[in-house]
């Protein structure tokens, strides 16, 4: 089974996906976009990707990719700490660095240290952590250094000058298992962390108590939400979809009758699956 991820090799996604899939084949993909067109087009049959972090957030692009794909759904959770590193060209000094590369998530994660210990040294984006170090690895030449993770240095032949920057101890990524078969990833080698439900929700217009209207409908069953993220619908200010998460395992009457009061409501509903959360190794 092709199984795509955030690529390149050493990326925080691959390590996510090798711990999820360690006898499978691993597509990696240039951005979270190619893994979502993988998985619709039938190139791989389920893909990784982020979904939040501890310090920063959500990372948008995959919340809008849910959404504009009703297809995809959602197969499980994995959470897995993270710890970034600077690393540089092994031939280059720390010293003599003019920019700092990686993906923007690892670039926020890591603002104030970055701040701090490289002031008014510049930072540029890329793909992934893993790309940025793949490319310092490849331009000896310049001076330029990469926040990536110790995999990253290894496979890149890169030195790591200094060691856990992200500006909290604390800090995990969940990733998402996406597919178009609504499968219940099961891993009895994982530690399961929650249950849970995922759904997309949109109102067709927006009016006084829309969003109160919706949240009572989970309100007064009881249902425990963990998260709830608006995101816009790019169709004007003010306009949004709305992420839910509800706790606990599927069971038939009380959520099918909480999706049949939603569309009684005209909300629009995009169930994503129920599944589980899980705990990686770093
Ligand atoms: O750049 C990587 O290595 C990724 O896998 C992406 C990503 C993300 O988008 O959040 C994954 C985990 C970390 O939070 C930093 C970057």
């Amino acid at each position: 089974m092709k199984i795509a991820f955030l690529g390149p090799h050493a990326s925080f996604t691959q390590l996510a996906t090798a711990q999820l899939f360690p006898k499978e084949e691993l597509l990696p993909q240039a951005s979270i976009l190619d893994c979502f067109n993988a998985v619709e087009n039938g190139e791989a049959v389920k893909a990784v990707v982020p979904l939040e972090n501890s310090i920063e957030g959500t990372v948008s692009m995959t919340l809008d990719y849910l959404y504009k794909t009703p297809s995809i759904k959602i197969e499980a959770e994995a959470v897995m700490p993270i710890a970034h590193h600077l690393m540089i060209h092994p031939e280059n000094q720390v010293e003599n660095i003019e920019r700092i590369y990686s993906h923007p998530q690892a670039l926020a994660q890591s603002f104030h240290s970055l701040d701090t210990h490289y002031k008014g040294i510049p930072r540029q984006d890329f793909s992934s952590t893993a790309a940025a170090a793949k490319f310092v690895s490849e331009n000896k030449d310049m001076k330029i250094a990469a926040v990536a993770n110790q995999y990253a240095a290894n496979l890149y032949g890169l030195k790591i000058v200094n060691r856990n920057i992200q500006d909290f101890e604390q800090n995990h990524t969940r990733f998402i298992i996406i597919s178009k078969h609504q499968d219940r990833y099961q891993n009895d080698s994982l530690e399961t962390l929650s249950e849970k439900s995922g759904m997309l929700i949109t109102m067709p217009e927006d009016h006084p108590g829309g969003l109160h209207q919706v949240l009572s409908v989970f309100a007064w069953r009881k249902m425990n939400l963990s998260k709830i993220e608006s995101r816009t619908l790019k169709t004007g200010l003010g306009n949004y979809f709305f992420f839910i998460n509800v706790v606990g395992p599927w069971e038939e009457i009380l959520h099918g009758n909480a999706l049949k009061e939603l569309e009684s409501i005209n909300a629009e509903v995009d169930f994503l699956g129920n599944y589980k959360e899980f705990l990686l190794e770093s």
